[in-house]
């Protein structure tokens, strides 16, 4: 199966600063994947790079093969995609901007959009700007599911959604997930919501994919060590996985990542410890990743 979104050592520099530095990733249809990152991280400026919103400074985004930023009109129609703002336009209607949207889509599920207006509630004779920030983010998300493209990129998409219109929305995401020729990048800062839908994460820390892959590996691969001594000990351990440690009494606290099982039992012989291994929620994954 080809990659539909391929990014080969992408950077992205504006002025002197380097916002995007070498990223290396593929999406493959059937994957949703999740991109975590604190404020600042990269997150939008890579979504958009990837759109082809913008030059590369080094390296290359593609979409199905082709340049992110030479891609025809019939790539687009393949494409949804939800901004962090909206770029609805005000003097408009919720039904005007569903006309004119249906003008340029080649595909499109009417019964989809009847049923989400319905459920959203979405007030489709208001002026878009007279919506509330969060009707138009549904409108939005609405104007980007309707031709059911196959790669659907979202910015933030539940930020100004109530709960009842967010796991509406993620019951989409499920539902388009259960479809093995499409594939979904959405950014967040919603841990629980990723643990709900994605089954793929990537973690932007300062421009770099510090973590790539799946959901469940991430959360096997990273643990938290404590190891117990007889008395208070000062032992250096000096772990390439070790990415923090904390010493108190006769305990040492380890954040480790890359774990593997059998390293409990080399950490208690080599330290002549006790040690315990804790499992960590995405949450506090996501929060030791990110000091
Ligand atoms: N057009 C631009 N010109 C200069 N700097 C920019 C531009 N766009 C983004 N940046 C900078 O790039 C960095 C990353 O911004 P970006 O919006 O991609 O982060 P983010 O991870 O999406 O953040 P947030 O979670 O707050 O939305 C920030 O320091 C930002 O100031």
């Amino acid at each position: 199966m080809s990659a539909c979104v391929s990014l080969n050592n992408l950077q992205r520099q504006f002025s002197r600063v380097t916002v995007l530095k070498g990223i290396n990733a593929r999406v493959f249809p059937g994957q949703v994947i999740a991109l975590l990152g604190k404020n600042g991280a990269g997150k939008t400026t890579l979504l958009e790079t990837i759109l082809g919103f913008g030059f590369p400074s080094g390296g290359e985004a593609t979409l199905w093969q082709v340049k992110a930023t030479d891609i025809s009109g019939e790539l687009k129609q393949r494409i949804g995609f939800v901004p962090q703002q909206d770029e609805l336009l005000p003097s408009l209607t919720g039904n005007d901007h569903l006309k004119l949207f249906k003008s340029f889509r080649a595909h499109w599920n009417q019964p989809l959009v009847d049923k989400l207006i319905a459920e959203w509630l979405i007030p489709m004779n208001m002026h878009t700007g007279k919506m509330s920030v969060g009707q138009r983010q549904k409108l939005s998300i609405l104007l980007a599911l309707a031709h059911e493209p196959e790669l659907l990129i979202l910015d933030e998409p539940v930020a100004s959604l109530d709960p009842i219109a967010r796991r509406q929305f993620l019951q989409q995401l499920v539902d388009i997930a259960a479809d093995e020729n499409r594939a979904v990048i959405f950014s967040t800062h919603i841990v629980s919501d990723v643990e709900r839908v994605a089954n793929q994460v990537w973690m932007l820390r300062d421009g770099d994919l510090v973590y790539q892959g799946g959901l469940d590996e991430l959360k096997e691969s990273f643990v938290r060590v404590t190891l117990t001594f007889d008395q208070p000990v000062n032992p250096k351990i000096n772990w390439p996985q070790v990415i923090k440690q904390k010493k108190s009494g006769n305990q040492i606290q380890l954040t480790v990542e890359h774990w593997q099982p059998e390293m409990e039992q080399q950490l208690a012989q080599e330290f002549s410890a006790q040690v315990r291994v804790e499992y960590l929620g995405l949450e506090d994954i996501f929060l030791e990743m990110n000091p």
